[in-house]
């Protein structure tokens, strides 16, 4: 999601700025550090959709949350785009469209702090702080959201951008049941799995990009289905959708993507999936779009 598409808007006391949602396309685990926490190797892209941050300057800290999540989104001190803001040293009323589901692996809550740090920075000239782990190991990646798709390593700090990839169409998966991050860690099997190959494809068609996506894996996804069996059966619903080319889940799930040829065929499905199962969340989305 490039930074002239964010949705970004400044009038001198209001900035807006779109919080994408983050898929990880592979999820390699590599190890884990003394601390618990676990190091990765993925490849990350942006969705066409996602939340929406808007801040207006104040003389204290609020939060007002609209959107159709609105309701499962934490309201008080604890919220990531609350907890930013303090990072920031900022005092503003900010308002979250909450569009993405909660705890389903596509970063919502660290989507809403990256673009929280932005929307505030570019109100005030504040730069944004260097360290923003603390918010969230996604944190990084997703503040790096405007230049496009990135290989995240390490705990989650390191983030470098993957400029040269093609776009892709997609259809997410969410059963509506939210899994918790530090519950599917806590699950593996098994914590030194290889990284992914290096160097990653860049400058290829969407096609070459696929084949190699069908190499690598989602290294959380047998302990996400341990904790959520219902995972199972989001994969097996998307792989007979037609034209469906690759399945695959993003994070630490529930949240499962279907990757298609064409926008048309993508809409083709999500539509079938839907009606199928209706309550779930389905969206169509282009990753990586320009
Ligand atoms: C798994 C990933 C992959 O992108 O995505 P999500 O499923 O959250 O979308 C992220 O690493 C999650 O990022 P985030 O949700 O910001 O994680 P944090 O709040 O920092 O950590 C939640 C918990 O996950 C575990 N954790 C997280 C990151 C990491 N590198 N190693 C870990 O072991 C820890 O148990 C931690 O307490
Ligand atoms: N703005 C926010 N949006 C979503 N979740 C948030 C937010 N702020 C705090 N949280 C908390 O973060 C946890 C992880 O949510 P989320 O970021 O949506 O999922 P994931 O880490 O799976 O990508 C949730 O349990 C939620 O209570």
């Amino acid at each position: 999601m490039k930074d002239d598409q964010s949705g970004r808007t400044q009038d001198g006391n209001t900035a807006e700025v779109f919080a994408p949602a983050k898929i990880n396309m592979t999820l390699h685990v590599t190890g884990r550090r003394d601390d618990g926490y676990h190091m990765l190797d993925s490849l990350v892209m942006f969705a066409d959709i996602g939340d929406r941050i808007t801040v207006t300057r104040a003389d204290a800290l609020s939060l007002d949350l609209t959107g159709p999540m609105a309701e499962g989104t934490p309201p008080g001190d604890d919220n990531l785009v609350l907890r930013a803001a303090r990072m920031m040293g900022v005092d503003a009323h900010i308002t979250l469209e909450k569009t993405l589901p909660i705890a389903a692996g596509i970063g919502g809550g660290s989507s809403d702090a990256a673009a929280t740090l932005r929307a505030l920075s570019e109100l005030t000239g504040k730069p944004i702080p260097r360290d923003i782990l603390p918010l969230g190991a996604d944190a990084p990646v997703c503040c790096a959201a405007p230049s496009g798709a990135a290989r995240m390593s390490g705990v989650g700090e390191q983030v470098v951008p993957m400029p040269d990839l093609p776009e892709l169409h997609a259809v997410l998966v969410n059963p509506n049941i939210p899994v918790m991050t530090t519950e599917v860690f806590k699950r593996l099997a098994k914590r030194d799995n290889a990284p992914m190959p290096d160097p990653i494809p860049s400058g290829t068609d969407a096609a070459t990009l696929i084949e190699w996506l069908k190499k690598q894996r989602n290294d959380l996804q047998d302990a996400a289905i341990s904790c959520e069996p219902v995972i199972e059966q989001v994969f097996s619903t998307l792989e007979v959708t037609p034209g469906c080319m690759l399945t695959r889940m993003s994070g630490s799930g529930g949240t499962c993507f279907g990757i298609y040829a064409d926008a048309e065929t993508a809409a083709s499905a999500a539509g079938r999936l839907q009606e199928s199962h209706p309550g779930w969340w389905v969206a169509v989305t282009c990753l990586n779009a320009d």
